[in-house]
């Protein structure tokens, strides 16, 4: 964020820019933080992008948390082979974590407020900044289950393992990850930041396999969020699971007692698909065969043959031609739950553009995420079926996968990450 949006932000002129601190709007000052006085000054800012969410919960925060606008995911390899190193390590992660997601500093001291002669505990690029709705979800790969750590015999069955898809392009090095942590803001800093100051906790026990920027969710989780749009042009995230879905999010999310692990009831399964688009092809591609593609209008994202956004869909009306209005082959009528035995997905994707790739086309597009109770039954035949047939197959290349069991949330300050898992 640059320095004027900061100060529009806070209210506040640029002296009080440079002094102010990581908890400026947050609860419990630490050493370093900004003065009362300092709070007192600033001028109210939007509730909706600013506030914290809350850490502790009998779920993680960031899945059915109405998705914000910015994305820092990460994956990680674990290079420690110690298992009491893995648990303190998400141990202290967990701690940081419930400070940075309620706009404090990483660590007690802060990034001025500690010994000279030692590196802060904070890395300082989030003072000044509110918690920006920060949340920070973690999740296992299915390696952390080989035999380094003594878990294999608590691998759940939904980590198996995805098959090749038709088409896919997958490069290793932006694959996979032992441990995967996604951080949500509202503020692109807020996110990076957090997810810089735990990379720096788990030095020496974790290494940074690969991680990915992401702006514009393409997709709402709650009915109270408006539809936005990917790099397509389209609505993306319309017929999704969201928040007040109760009863769906119970068959459909959250992982239940009997599903087979019992550390992962009250967790989740998270895919991660990093999905590039053709861009320049597709911005040569007419509209009538761009809302085909996906089987619904650009312009107010219903259905095609329907009116409006949310009309449920109709997949038996045809043309005058006495055609399908909606192709067999478009994106939606492949991915409906009609189509899948009834699967459904919390998707909680992200818009990216990772600059260009030196042959003058952008290198952007979508990086899907999207969580589950069992990718077996759920995101695998969806994406089969997508991968077999779907039209807008032309346009896309998926060129990254992952696949993490998410755990249940943590209670309080006395459990973390993990803790049902690594403890007998
Ligand atoms: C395997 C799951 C899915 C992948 C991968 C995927 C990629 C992908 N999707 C879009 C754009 C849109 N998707 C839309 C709907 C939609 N997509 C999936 C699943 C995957 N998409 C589902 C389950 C659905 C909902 C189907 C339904 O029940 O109607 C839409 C329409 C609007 C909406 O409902 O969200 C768009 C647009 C892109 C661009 C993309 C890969 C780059
Ligand atoms: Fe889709």
């Amino acid at each position: 964020m640059g320095e004027i949006s900061r100060r529009k932000l806070f209210g506040i002129g640029a002296a009080g820019v440079a002094a102010a601190g990581a908890g400026a709007l947050a609860v419990g000052a630490t050493a370093g933080e900004p003065t009362a006085e300092l709070v007192a000054n600033a001028a109210p800012v939007s509730a909706a992008t600013s506030d914290a969410v809350p850490f502790y919960g009998v779920h993680q925060a960031g899945i059915v948390t109405p998705a914000q606008d910015r994305l820092h995911f990460v994956a990680f390899d674990v290079t420690t082979t110690k298992r009491e190193e893995l648990a303190d390590l998400l141990q202290e992660w967990t701690a940081a974590a419930a400070r940075m997601t309620q706009g404090r500093e990483a660590g007690a001291f802060g990034a001025v407020g500690g010994a000279p002669e030692a590196p802060p505990d904070d890395t300082g690029e989030a003072l000044g900044l509110p918690a920006s709705g920060l949340t920070l979800t973690i999740g296992f790969g299915p390696t952390l289950f080989d035999d380094r750590f003594g878990l294999a015999a608590k691998k759940p069955a939904g980590l198996a393992g995805l098959p090749r898809f038709p088409g896919e392009a997958l490069l290793p090095e932006i694959s996979g990850g032992d441990l995967c942590i996604q951080a949500c803001a509202h503020d692109p800093q807020v996110a990076v930041h957090a997810i810089r100051n735990l990379a720096r906790i788990g030095f020496g026990r974790v290494s940074v396999r690969y991680s990915q920027l992401g702006f514009g969710r393409t997709s709402s989780t709650s009915r109270a969020q408006a539809t936005p749009r990917n790099l397509m042009g389209f609505k993306d995230g319309t017929a999704n699971l969201k928040l007040e879905d109760t009863a769906m999010l119970r068959d459909h999310l959250w992982v239940a007692d009997g599903d087979g692990a019992d550390w992962l009831t009250g967790g989740s399964y998270l895919v991660t698909r990093k999905i590039r688009m053709h861009i320049e092809t597709w911005d040569r591609t007419s509209l009538t065969e761009q809302e085909a593609i996906f089987g619904r209008n650009k312009g107010e994202g219903a259905a095609l043959g329907h009116q409006k956004e949310f009309d449920e869909i109709d997949f038996t009306r045809k043309g005058p031609d006495g055609m399908a209005l909606i192709a067999d082959d478009a994106h939606v009528r492949l991915a409906h739950p009609s189509n899948n035995k009834g699967a459904r997905l919390l998707r909680r994707g992200y818009n990216f553009v990772d600059g260009s790739d030196g042959l003058g086309r952008l290198d952007a597009g979508l990086f899907f995420m999207a969580y589950q109770r069992d990718p077996r039954t759920q995101f695998v035949p969806v994406q089969m079926a997508l991968a077999r047939q779907d039209s807008l197959n032309e346009y896309i290349k998926h060129v990254s996968s992952g696949l993490f069991a998410v755990p249940p949330g943590v209670r309080d300050a006395g459990d973390y990450w993990g803790r049902a898992l690594l403890e007998p």
